[in-house]
């Protein structure tokens, strides 16, 4: 037995209901929130994954008390000192491979004062934290290098101005929004146009919501630049609401419901929020717009195959969407461009790369084009070997596509899906799919 997991997929359509797993987005801010307030949560969260565990436990290190419940996680922040959350001194962070994880707690842990260190694993060294890291260190946090683990990090900082750009990652803005009632006197932060992923700004504008935290959010035109400023008041106090709970995972969802438009007589997930602020919920626009036939009720989506055609979508606020959108467009009729794309050139992996190489390797025919896919649909993908590349995304892309292949599929590495989603396979087949795992 190997140390690597696999996934054979044989062809056979996916059908049925499925409920949501819970938002890793929102997960990861309502744990971090909930470690810093006053005041005890318990937090609704029944399902978990890698990302959300590497959170949990990074806030431990910290000194809060978050254990498992049946339901979700129960969270003791923080002890305090003189109203102030006091973090164990000189404690290792884990952040596992979580992008969130290490830009939300990076400017947390500058905010809180004292040392501590972060570190994690696979591409998480490489993934950016400029220029975040630089606006820290101007207002007064000491930083060990960038690139290599652990990183040390010494507060406090102060409050004020930090200016972002708004195209490298809008988990900069979040994680300072979130330091911001730790940090003395107000702090703003001013993002630059273009300003990419602002739905994932407003996901933490929410949550600080739920914890009493105001955040105003106002445009302003300077000349021929723009930038969207966010303020959050001096004298704000983060105060927990007592229970709470964490909405269905749109990002996740979109596997299901792009395999309901692919093929088959179509896929329900339930226990979704139709307006929640997580910006993946546009997915249900975008599928329409291939020509998918979409449904919603209450607390449910359903998508069911139609007659498929390419489209031109932009991915600048919503680019966890690519992976799901790309194996659709893989047999939508004509091109589909995917435009604003570059981004995703940061994530767990070159996903316009590993998006490219995942489908081509299935009988796709993508192409990259500067910051942009370029889909050109072909009538059926044949199946094939695909090596996700430890991207969960790109694993999850893979088996969606494979069900409605001629052939069968391998995907190499597919254990990765327990990044955001470790049931994914169980739920692949609980919908009909056929997939056996192993060891290699
Ligand atoms: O704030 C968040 O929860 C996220 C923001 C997005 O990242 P970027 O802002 O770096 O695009 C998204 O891709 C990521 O999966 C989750
Ligand atoms: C990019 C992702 O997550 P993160 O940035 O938190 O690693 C993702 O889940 O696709």
């Amino acid at each position: 037995m190997g140390e690597k997991r696999y996934a054979v997929i044989q062809p056979a359509p996916l059908a049925g209901t499925i409920p949501a797993i819970a938002s890793k987005s929102v997960a990861h801010r309502m744990l971090i929130l909930s470690a810093l307030c006053e005041g005890r949560l318990d937090l609704d969260c029944e399902t978990t994954s890698r990302d959300i565990e590497a959170t949990a436990d990074c806030m431990r290190a910290l000194g809060a008390r978050v254990a498992r419940t049946s339901r979700g996680f129960r969270v003791n922040p923080l002890p305090r000192d003189g109203g102030t959350p006091r973090p164990t001194e000189g404690a290792t962070l884990d952040c596992g491979e979580s992008g969130s994880t290490i830009r939300f707690l990076l400017p947390v842990v500058a905010a809180l004062g004292g040392a501590c260190s972060l570190t994690g694993h696979g591409r998480l060294a490489q993934r950016p934290l400029s220029p975040l890291f630089e606006e820290l260190v101007a207002h007064g946090a000491r930083l060990s290098p960038q690139g290599t683990f652990p990183l040390r990090v010494q507060g406090p900082i102060s409050g004020g101005t930090y200016r972002l750009p708004g195209d490298v990652s809008s988990q900069f803005v979040s994680g300072l929004l979130m330091a911001a009632p730790l940090v003395l006197g107000g702090l703003d932060v001013e993002v630059a146009e273009p300003m990419q992923s602002r739905s994932y700004v407003a996901i933490t504008v929410s949550s600080l919501a739920k914890f009493g935290v105001h955040v105003s959010v106002e445009r302003e035109v300077h000349g021929n630049a723009a930038v969207t400023r966010y303020s959050v008041p001096a004298g704000s106090e983060l105060v927990s609401p007592g229970v709470a709970s964490v909405e269905g995972d749109w990002s996740n969802a979109a596997f299901w419901l792009a395999a309901g438009a692919s093929c088959g007589e179509g896929v329900t997930v339930t226990g979704l929020d139709l307006s929640s602020s997580q910006g993946d919920r546009a997915v249900l626009g975008a599928l329409a717009s291939f020509g998918a036939h979409v449904t919603r009720g209450g607390d449910s989506a359903r998508c069911t195959h139609d007659a498929l055609r390419g489209r031109t979508i932009d991915v600048a606020d919503i680019p966890d969407l690519v992976p799901p959108l790309a194996a659709v467009a893989a047999t939508a009729k004509g091109t589909t461009r995917f435009i604003n794309a570059g981004r995703l050139r940061l994530k767990e992996s070159d996903r316009l790369v590993t998006v490219r190489d995942g489908l081509n390797a299935l009988g796709a025919n993508v192409s990259i084009d500067g910051d942009e896919l370029v889909v050109e649909g072909v009538s059926r993908l044949t199946g094939g070997e695909v090596d996700a590349r430890n991207d969960h995304r790109i694993a999850m892309m893979a088996a969606v596509a494979a069900a409605g292949a001629a052939g069968p599929t391998t995907i190499h590495d597919s254990g990765c899906v327990s990044k955001s989603y470790p049931a994914f396979f169980a739920d692949f087949a609980a919908l009909g799919g056929n997939v056996t795992e192993g060891w290699e």
